[in-house]
């Protein structure tokens, strides 16, 4: 099996390029335009949705064959055509030019696959089986779907609020990561599921810093 590491990539203005129209691409476009990538899709033939979203501007179509050289300018691949050639050809050329690459059908040569997600506002919950059984990432990701809920958009949200906060308002190393650990251990997600949790002001996180920092 090949070994794999998890990342998570800044989105905003990336630009791809997606190689083939099916229903495949079309699934990886839809996630790559949700996150604000720029996208440049090349295929003969495309599907109902990619078609309106050509129309509207959301990407540039090229209504055409890959051929060598439409990589120029990207910094990621994907290669979702139905022809190991071509799937290949571009493997190929994305390695020349240093650039990641997803294959989705056949074909060698990719080197990063998609993993199944699980959305929750910022909290991103990704799973991959290494490419061993992609149906199984998707039940999996459905059980985490099923014991993630909504709650969880909001503590997030509660979360980063504070971290900001004691990041900026608090220079010691040490009693920043104290407040960071205890910020995470409130049990502020019970009080998000009962409707009890009211969004805490910038004066009530500098208030809980203060007491913090004294307690320790
Ligand atoms: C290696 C990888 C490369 C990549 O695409 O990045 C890959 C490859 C292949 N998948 C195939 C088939 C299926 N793929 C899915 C579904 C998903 N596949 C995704 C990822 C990946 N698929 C990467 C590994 C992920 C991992 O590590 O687990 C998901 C998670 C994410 C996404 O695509 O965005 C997305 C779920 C999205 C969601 O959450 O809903 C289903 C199930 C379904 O459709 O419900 C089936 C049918 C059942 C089956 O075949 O298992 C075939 C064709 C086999 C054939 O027919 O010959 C190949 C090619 C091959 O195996 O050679
Ligand atoms: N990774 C995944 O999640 C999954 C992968 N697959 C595999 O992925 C592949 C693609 O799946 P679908 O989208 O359903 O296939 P599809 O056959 O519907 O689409 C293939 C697309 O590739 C385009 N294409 C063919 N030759 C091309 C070329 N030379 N240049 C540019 N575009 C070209 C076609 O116009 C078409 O739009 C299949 O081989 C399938 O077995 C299937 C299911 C899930």
């Amino acid at each position: 099996m090949e070994k794999y590491i998890p990342i998570m990539l800044k989105s905003e203005g990336l630009r791809a390029a997606v190689i083939g129209g099916g229903p495949v691409a079309e699934r990886k476009i839809m996630q790559l335009l949700q996150s604000g990538a720029n996208i440049k899709l090349i295929s003969p033939s495309v599907t109902g949705p990619l078609h309106q979203a050509a129309q509207e501007g959301s990407l540039i179509w090229y209504n055409r064959n890959y051929t060598e050289g439409d990589l120029q300018g990207v910094s990621l691949v994907y290669a979702a055509t139905d022809q190991a050639e071509v799937n290949e050809r571009v493997a190929k050329e994305a390695a020349r030019l240093g650039i990641p690459v997803n294959i989705s059908g056949p074909g060698l040569g990719g080197t990063f696959i998609s993993p199944s997600v699980v959305r929750r506002g910022d909290l991103i919950i990704a799973v991959s089986t290494s490419g061993a059984g992609p149906a199984a990432s998707v039940r999996i990701s459905r059980e985490i779907d099923d014991s993630y809920g909504d709650e969880y958009e909001a503590y997030i949200d509660f979360l980063s609020k504070v971290r900001q906060i004691v990041k900026s308002t608090v220079p010691d190393g040490a009693r920043r990561r104290t407040l960071l650990k205890a910020a995470a251990e409130m049990d502020i997600l019970r009080d998000i599921r009962r409707g009890e949790f009211k969004p805490w002001t910038e004066q009530e996180i500098e208030a809980w810093i203060k007491g913090n920092i004294t307690n320790n």
